[in-house]
């Protein structure tokens, strides 16, 4: 079992790192507790295969620790950290059986037979591949080729972790859900720590119960799906998390107003203070799609917009419109009155946030 810190952690591929831009992994301290369930989510080369590699010991940070359980491990290699990954691509060796495959971790410690043929049928079990055992792994097909990959990674009682980079590449879209649901039900079994890397934020969070959002070799978000959804801490977050993302806004503060440009936005009075007294430029407001209430009649707080598309994608309807010369997106409820030449977007002064230098300023609404 295995509580797994990062502490100070940094890491450049390069030898000689100038600048921030040298760094795949930028200063980070990180907790991944003992027995959860956790993503680690994140656009493409963002850090995230950086960081399990060095989680499972392939390889060794340019700065900073890494403990479990409170010891430092940074020079321990891969076999001696009690940690399976599995990678994108399936692992195994296609000329030995399945159950050879499942067993081969086993053997390699010198597991008695008795023992080691328990635990690979209890596996198998699991995982489906009971009907399987016996056939050459070069005849499987690419979901349950991963499968004994997985396997491979949970047959070891001394494993404290599982680490999965992009599992599900390879398999079938219609697989993709149960093999989730099975590592959920495998997570539930074994009290295993499990770190699930994805790109994918529906994949995320129907596996995990906390995410870590990565962005640019950090971690800028560590919560539940909720948590991300409703109070996203970086601009990145609020983008990358929904369907679509937050929108954004660029703000300034002319003569106690907010200003979008040349339209004084109604905002919480909290927002206007901080907005005022702010040290930097890089000022933004958001917004979620599902928030934004239109109507084609005017009302005290609504902006006259200009409509770009309508789309009704059966349970919701998706419109794109411009104002102040930007694009925003929102999220009509099914069965929402249609909208004349003259439309009015409101934004629910409670349902906007600001963002100084991308992060969250928690103003709490007054
Ligand atoms: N062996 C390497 N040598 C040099 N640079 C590397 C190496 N591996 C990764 N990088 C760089 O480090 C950064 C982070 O890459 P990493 O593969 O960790 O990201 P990722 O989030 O896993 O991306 P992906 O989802 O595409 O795998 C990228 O800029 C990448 O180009």
């Amino acid at each position: 079992m295995a509580e797994i810190t990062l502490k100070g952690l940094a890491h450049s591929y390069s030898k000689t790192p100038a600048s921030h831009g040298d760094y795949a992994i930028r200063q980070m301290d990180h907790v991944w507790h003992q027995g959860g369930a956790y993503a680690l989510l994140g656009p493409s080369g963002c850090g995230k295969s950086t960081l399990l590699n060095i989680i499972s010991g392939l390889l060794e940070p340019s700065e900073g620790d890494v403990l479990f359980d409170g010891q430092r491990v940074n020079e321990l290699p891969p076999e001696e950290r009690n940690i399976a990954q599995v990678f994108q691509f399936p692992v195994i060796y296609d000329t030995m059986t399945v159950y050879d495959n499942l067993a081969f971790p086993l053997r390699n410690m010198n597991t008695p037979e008795y023992r080691l043929d328990t635990k690979v049928r209890e596996v198998a079990d699991i995982l489906e591949l009971t009907p399987l055992l016996s056939r050459k792994a070069k005849n499987l097909t690419a979901d349950e080729k991963q499968k004994v990959s997985m396997g491979r990674g949970l047959v070891r009682d001394d494993v404290s972790a599982i680490l999965f980079d992009e599992p599900l590449t390879v398999i079938d879209p219609q697989l993709k859900w149960k093999l989730r649901r099975k590592l959920k039900e495998i997570h539930e079994r074994f009290n295993i720590t499990m770190i699930y890397v994805t790109h994918d934020q529906l994949e995320a969070s129907t596996f995990a119960d906390k995410i870590a959002v990565m962005y640019d070799g950090q971690v800028v978000q560590f919560g539940t799906p909720r948590e991300l959804f409703e109070k996203p801490a970086h601009t990145f977050v609020g983008y990358f998390i929904g369907s679509p993302g937050m929108n954004f806004m660029e703000v300034s503060h002319q003569a106690g107003s907010v200003m979008f440009g040349d339209q004084p936005l109604p905002v919480e009075s909290a927002i206007t203070r901080h907005v005022a007294s702010a040290s930097s430029s890089n000022i933004k407001l958001g917004i979620r799609p599902e928030f934004i209430v239109v109507s084609d009649t005017p009302s005290r707080n609504a902006l006259p917009i200009q409509i770009v598309t309508l789309q009704d994608l059966g349970t919701y309807s998706l419109l794109s419109f411009t104002l102040a010369g930007q694009l925003f997106k929102a999220r009509l409820p099914e069965g929402h009155a249609p909208l004349g030449s003259n439309a009015f977007a409101e934004f629910p002064i409670q349902h906007i946030s600001l963002y100084i230098d991308e992060y969250l300023v928690e103003t709490g609404y007054e």
